[in-house]
């Protein structure tokens, strides 16, 4: 588990460091650190090194210093000053200073260029010079290599701003938010989290790994039965939309439900022609799925009601989600993507996007549920605050039919006995994990086809 830490977490880590040791040079090791990811992306040829005027400029000075000893390296001071000490060893050890002109007429010699000019201290946006430079580097492909953070982005923002369009971005002690939360992530292509002695305290915000959804996932044991695993009974699918049903059916069972019961609207004789181990109609459940493809049901709330009345923890999806019982739902799962959320915010789907935690953890909070945002980036709020993303995977998922079989195998984790914001989590990392290990346009059924594999593959790595 990856914890994630916002820019005053990170400095008050970072004071922890200084109180224990006061003559710790984190800033070699951030500079040492920069270098060595430069030196990998790119082995040979010119580096140009952009640098502001705080210390994110002072790691580049000095990773300037080290890539200087055996390549040629270019510095502009971007912004006017800099970080003395470390433009001081970039001259000595040979680094040529150029102006605003020169670096933009460099880059056609260039083979990396280090974005040194903000981290931490990121105001959002950049000065017309540099974002003329950034938006060079990209039109002239010259591979960006950003120290903490593409310079433009804010440290702890979501949103893009203009920026550095980054390749590698090397960042310190732990993961912050840009780096984690789309579209602000999608400027920081490959993320290198160099180790330089930051410790990363549990926050309340962290991400998901592969190894964690191997450690969580229910493996059934020797004395395990259908019922002891789990029995899931689905109200989805209707006349109008008969699919959903089949694709929550196939997300259930193939990531292991003990039993599936479907009470839905879908023709029974269509779920027995594809899925001939599903049950027909109601029974004794540890869980439900209710909403996917209801479209405009008439007894929405009744149905969503009837799971609140007997205790039956609920993925509650798409149209049911309009259709929310008072009261506290815990152990409920709600699976909303940013437009459904939007709706029951009542705000609108870009404010969603632009400030996913606030909008999912205000969710969980004034429903007790756990709320699992779905999107490029997938977030699971609990009550307290808390949030987990999801491991990430490629935009192949993203397409009509996902959801459905999203929330069947969220159903399958909530029967299995975990806690909701945990078959959140584990739901949505294994359809991304499929995704990631079975790149192509798979439909979202095939895709659910291929998950047993994948699940195999992580109980047998425990
Ligand atoms: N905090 C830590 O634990 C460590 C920090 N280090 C480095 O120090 C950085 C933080 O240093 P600072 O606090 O000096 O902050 P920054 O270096 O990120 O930036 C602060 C300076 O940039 C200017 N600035 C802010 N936004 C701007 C914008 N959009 N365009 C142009 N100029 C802008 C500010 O006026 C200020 O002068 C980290 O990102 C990291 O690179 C490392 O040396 C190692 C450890």
């Amino acid at each position: 588990m990856r914890q994630i830490l916002t820019a005053k977490q990170l400095r008050a880590a970072e004071q922890r460091v200084f109180d224990a040791e006061p003559d710790v040079d984190l800033m070699g090791r951030a500079a040492q650190a920069v270098a060595r990811v430069t030196d990998a992306v790119v082995p040979t040829g010119t580096v140009l090194v952009a640098v502001g005027q705080g210390n994110n400029g002072g790691d580049g000075l000095f990773a300037a210093a080290r890539l200087a000893a055996h390549r040629p390296v270019l510095v502009w001071l971007a912004m006017g000053s800099a970080h003395e000490a470390g433009l001081e060893a970039a001259v000595v050890a040979g680094a040529q200073e150029v102006d605003a002109v020169g670096a933009i007429k460099a880059l056609a010699e260039c083979s990396v260029v280090v974005d040194a000019v903000t981290g931490l201290g990121s105001r959002p946006g950049l000065p017309a010079e540099v974002e003329t430079f950034a938006a060079a580097c990209q039109a002239q492909g010259v591979p960006v290599v950003a120290v903490d953070l593409p310079s433009g982005l804010g440290a702890d923002d979501a949103r893009v701003h203009p920026s550095f369009q980054a390749d590698h971005t090397v960042t310190f002690g732990a993961p912050k938010p840009c780096h984690v939360l789309n579209p602000a992530a999608s400027r920081c292509g490959v993320l290198h989290v160099a180790d330089i002695g930051i410790d990363a305290e549990p926050t309340m915000l962290r991400a998901a790994e592969e190894s964690d959804i191997a450690a969580w996932w229910p493996v059934p044991g020797a004395r395990s039965d259908k019922y002891s695993r789990g029995v899931l009974v689905l109200d989805t699918g209707s006349e109008s939309y008969p699919g959903a049903a089949l694709l929550s059916c196939a997300g259930a069972l193939h990531v292991g439900a003990g039993m599936v019961r479907y009470a839905g609207r879908a023709p029974s004789g269509l779920i027995m022609s594809r899925f001939p181990s599903v049950v027909i109609g109601d029974g004794r459940a540890e869980a439900t799925v209710l909403g996917s493809g209801w479209g405009d049901r008439d007894n929405a709330e009744s149905r969503v009601e009837w799971a609140k009345l007997h205790q039956l923890p609920a993925v509650v999806d798409a149209d049911a989600l309009y259709s929310l019982p008072s009261g506290r739902l815990d152990g409920w799962l709600l699976t909303p993507h940013a437009g459904e959320l939007a709706r029951i915010l009542g705000c609108t789907r870009a404010h969603v996007e632009s400030q996913p935690l606030e909008c999912v953890r205000e969710v969980a909070r004034t429903t007790g549920a756990a709320v699992l945002l779905k999107g490029a980036t997938q977030y699971v709020a609990e009550l307290s605050g808390r949030v987990t993303i999801a491991v990430p995977g490629p935009a192949w998922t993203a397409r009509a039919g996902s959801g459905d079989v999203l929330a069947g195998i969220c159903g399958a984790l909530l029967a299995s006995g975990l806690p909701a914001w945990k078959a959140g989590v584990l739901g949505a990392s294994i359809q991304a994990m499929t995704a990631a290990r079975n790149p192509g346009p798979y439909t979202p059924d095939e895709l659910s086809a291929r998950m047993p594999a994948v699940i195999a593959e992580l109980a047998a790595a425990r």
